[in-house]
């Protein structure tokens, strides 16, 4: 009974991103398309695979012990549970859309009207604290039909590159909450597996901070090394080892993915030559 057990989507957008997630962690598990439970091979841990709606119910009622889900999903089902960690995948929004054609001024144009939504709880929440009265209708999906039926007025549903509201004639017109996929944990496990969850986050921030980051190398003269390392923000200090050439360096260090390009042109502009960028797999502090 001291294996972690923990609820993932079964099939749908969190499903595959999670499940790789897993194995970039080194647990592995059987992989058959129909089975609901299975047990790691090399890891305290056995893997349920439910509707992702269940999923927070399921680890405050203690039935799982930690689970994957949007954040999306996390703050609607207001469960007592923890959120231990956002895992940077399934990055989307949720928004209020109205039918295209209509003019919008404000939140105003909300008073009164009627919203589809499958987020009732944010939603009213949203609604209330902006002093917002509007009637909302719970559906559970394909919301963005709603206005086009004549079911409701607007919407309020997961937006992400926004294709989906285009297709049906709506615009989005305000952002209520960013969401990305969460690891939620019951609060009360018992030692044994918080040790398993801590193990488990470990890993997990391991591969998380490496994907934000890259390793790059570069040769330059010994003379304009100094400006590049001011250029490069290093773990600590980068890494400097001679060339055969005995004025010139290799330099090694880690720079932030999203800093990437910027940095590269500033280093060839100092000098340095022979860049080479390459993936880390796992970073530990
Ligand atoms: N278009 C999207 N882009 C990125 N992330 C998304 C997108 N749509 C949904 N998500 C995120 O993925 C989660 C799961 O979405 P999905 O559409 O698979 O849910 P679902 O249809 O309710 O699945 P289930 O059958 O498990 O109930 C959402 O709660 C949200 O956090
Ligand atoms: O802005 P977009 O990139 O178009 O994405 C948004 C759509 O993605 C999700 O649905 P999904 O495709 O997962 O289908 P579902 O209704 O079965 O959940 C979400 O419910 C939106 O409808
Ligand atoms: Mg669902």
């Amino acid at each position: 009974m001291s294996k972690l057990k923990i609820a993932i989507q079964k099939k749908g957008r969190l499903s595959e991103k999670t499940l790789l997630l897993l194995q970039e962690c080194n647990i592995r598990y059987p992989n058959g398309g129909d089975i609901l439970k299975s047990e790691s091979s090399n890891f305290p841990i056995e893997l349920l695979f439910l509707r992702d709606d269940d999923i927070s119910k399921y680890v405050a009622a203690n039935l799982a012990d930690i689970g994957i889900i949007g954040e999306n999903v996390y703050r609607e089902a207001k469960q007592e549970v923890d959120l231990i960690e956002y895992l940077g995948f399934a990055s989307c929004r949720l928004s209020l859309a109205i039918p295209r054609h209509f003019e919008y001024k404000g939140l105003s144009f909300f008073q009164n009207k009627k919203i589809a939504t499958s987020y009732p709880n944010i939603l009213e929440n949203f609604l209330y604290k902006r002093g917002i009265t509007a009637s909302i209708e719970f559906i559970s999906g394909s919301v963005e039909i709603a206005p086009s039926i004549g079911l409701a007025d607007a919407i309020c549903d997961i937006v992400s590159s926004g294709s989906t509201l285009m297709a049906n004639g709506l615009k989005e017109v305000e952002k209520i909450i960013d969401s990305q996929a969460v690891l939620i944990a019951n609060p009360r496990l018992s030692i044994k597996k918080k040790k398993t969850l801590d193990e488990l986050t470990f890993r997990i921030k391991a591969v998380l901070k490496a994907k934000e980051n890259k390793y790059i190398l570069l040769n330059a003269p010994n003379d304009k090394i100094k400006d590049i390392i001011k250029i490069l923000p290093g773990m600590k200090s980068p890494t400097l080892l001679p060339l055969a050439n005995k004025n010139w360096s290799s330099l090694h260090s880690v720079i932030q993915e999203d800093q990437f390009w910027k940095i590269i042109d500033e280093l060839k502009q100092a000098g340095a030559e022979g860049i080479l960028v390459a993936p880390i797999e796992k970073m530990i502090f």
